[in-house]
């Protein structure tokens, strides 16, 4: 790495010890920036780069609720505002055990850069809790949702902050989240958060746009090749909103899909994955995966524990979480003839296990590209509430492709600009950075 971006790394590693996605997901941006460092040295002397690195405020708060037992439970939240040069700060909320502030700054990070890619005027942030949702009832979250607004609401708001879902908070969570934010504030104020109920401000195609988007991504890079969705046998990981739709895409486009993962194991399906059973378990019951292969029958199996990315397949979409897709998976996956990769989840292939795609020549869409189509529709939802309209479905989908075609066609073109074609991982950190770095240049040193 080029010396200042190196010191830069260093410094970033000191100030923020033990963070280690945090540090991942620096590292790889810095790395991409390389060729626009010794091209575009005024960024240095702006401090661009060291400001991008250094959230505008981090909030930390003690969340206590009681659960079902009467017992006081206390959790940890989280709300990293990262960087608002393009607009309000946006980005989901986590809840999930593993969350502690060095996730929610990796994923802050990433969002900033995803953001601009989109196209939307929209800045970037992360927030959430090391709340587990797992088996707890409906009034258990509840209480834990108002909680937490009850802190969370001082900070957000549609011009400054609006949060969204992400893993462990969908529907049922934003639901719970806005109900409170409208009591404690006496406004429906419907652009506060995205990923609402179609009632109430929600936008269509917003459940869909992440798995949707992270697909039409695979086949935008496919397209580069002359081939398309049509007739790949497709690998997914995870079984959560992300995985769900990327597997519906995939199979409207003529793909087969022949996997999914929770945290217990995977599924194979040769005959290509049953979506109504699928979200009958995951969406409605919130059991676990091995009960798709008992209930469904026929050709499918379920395997405890083991990875999915042994199964042999030409398109690896990982829809579940960070760095699980490492370097012996990846190794594996080219030995099978994988073609593409398009991560649906944030940061889900180690440093390594990238590398080793680039290297080998597969086609690999990073999350901030691939998976971006999520936070692309949450700013339609706000575009929706700002003129207190409703789209259709048709059209928002029209809108979602068309801003996936843009972000794979302005990555591939960056790309090429800076000596790296076909590298979408210098596109994306390259195009995102340099939107974000102008505006800031622009507002001065704030
Ligand atoms: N929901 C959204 O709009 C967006 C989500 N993402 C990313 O996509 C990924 C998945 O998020 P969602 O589907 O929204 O969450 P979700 O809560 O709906 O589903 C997460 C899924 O991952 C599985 N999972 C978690 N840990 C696992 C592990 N260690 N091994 C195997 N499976 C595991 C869970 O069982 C669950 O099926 C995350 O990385 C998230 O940050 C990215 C962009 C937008
Ligand atoms: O829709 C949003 O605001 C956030 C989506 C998200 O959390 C992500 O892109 O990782």
């Amino acid at each position: 790495m080029e010396a200042s971006l190196e010191k830069l790394r260093e410094e970033v590693l000191h100030r923020n010890p033990g963070e280690t996605e945090f540090h991942q997901a620096v590292t790889e941006v810095l790395e991409a920036l390389e060729p626009v460092v010794d091209r575009h040295p005024e960024y240095v002397e702006h401090g661009i780069l060291r400001r991008m690195c250094e959230p505008e405020r981090q909030i930390i708060f003690r969340v206590p609720w009681v659960d079902d037992s009467g017992e006081v439970q206390i959790n940890r939240g989280f709300r990293v505002e990262f960087n608002s040069a393009l607009g309000p700060y946006k980005g989901g909320l986590r809840f999930h055990p593993s969350v502690y502030l060095g996730i929610i700054k990796f994923l802050g990070f990433e969002q900033v850069y995803k953001n601009a890619l989109t196209g939307m005027p929209i800045g970037g942030g992360k927030g959430g809790s090391d709340f587990n949702p797992a088996g707890r009832s409906d009034g258990e979250v509840m209480r834990f949702c108002q909680s937490f607004m009850t802190e969370l609401y001082r900070h957000i708001g549609e011009y400054t902050d609006v949060p969204a879902g992400d893993v462990g908070v969908g529907a049922r969570e934003i639901g719970y989240l806005f109900g409170q934010y409208k009591r404690l504030t006496n406004r429906f104020e419907a652009g506060v958060l995205t990923g609402k109920g179609l009632t109430w401000g929600g936008s269509l195609v917003r459940t869909e746009a992440t798995g949707y988007g992270a697909v039409m991504f695979a086949n935008s890079m496919l397209g580069t090749k002359g081939e398309s969705m049509d007739g790949q046998k497709v690998l997914i990981s995870g079984s959560g909103n992300v995985a769900i739709y990327a597997a519906a895409k995939a199979q409207s486009l003529g793909a087969t899909v022949v996997t999914a993962s929770d945290s217990s194991g995977y599924v194979v399906d040769e005959d290509g994955l049953d979506l109504d059973l699928l979200k009958q378990i995951k969406e409605v019951e919130r059991g676990r995966i091995s009960e798709y292969a008992q209930r469904r029958g026929g050709r499918s199996r379920y395997v405890e524990g083991g990875s999915v990315w042994d199964v042999p397949g030409t398109v690896a979409i990982p829809s579940a979480t960070q760095n699980e897709l490492d370097d012996a998976a990846a190794r594996t996956l080219i030995k099978n003839g994988v073609k593409a990769v398009s991560e649906g989840a944030n940061m889900p292939s180690t440093q390594k296990a990238t590398e080793l795609f680039l290297d080998a020549g597969i086609l690999f869409g990073p999350g901030k590209a691939a998976n971006a189509g999520g936070v692309a529709t949450s700013a339609l939802e706000m575009q929706q509430n700002a003129s207190r309209d409703s789209w259709t479905f048709d059209y928002t989908h029209d809108r979602l492709e068309a801003i996936m075609a843009d972000v794979h066609d302005r990555c591939m073109a960056t790309a090429d600009e800076y000596g790296a074609p076909g590298n979408y991982v210098v596109g994306a950190n390259i195009a995102g950075f340099l939107k974000v770095a102008d505006a800031m240049i622009a507002q001065g040193i704030v």
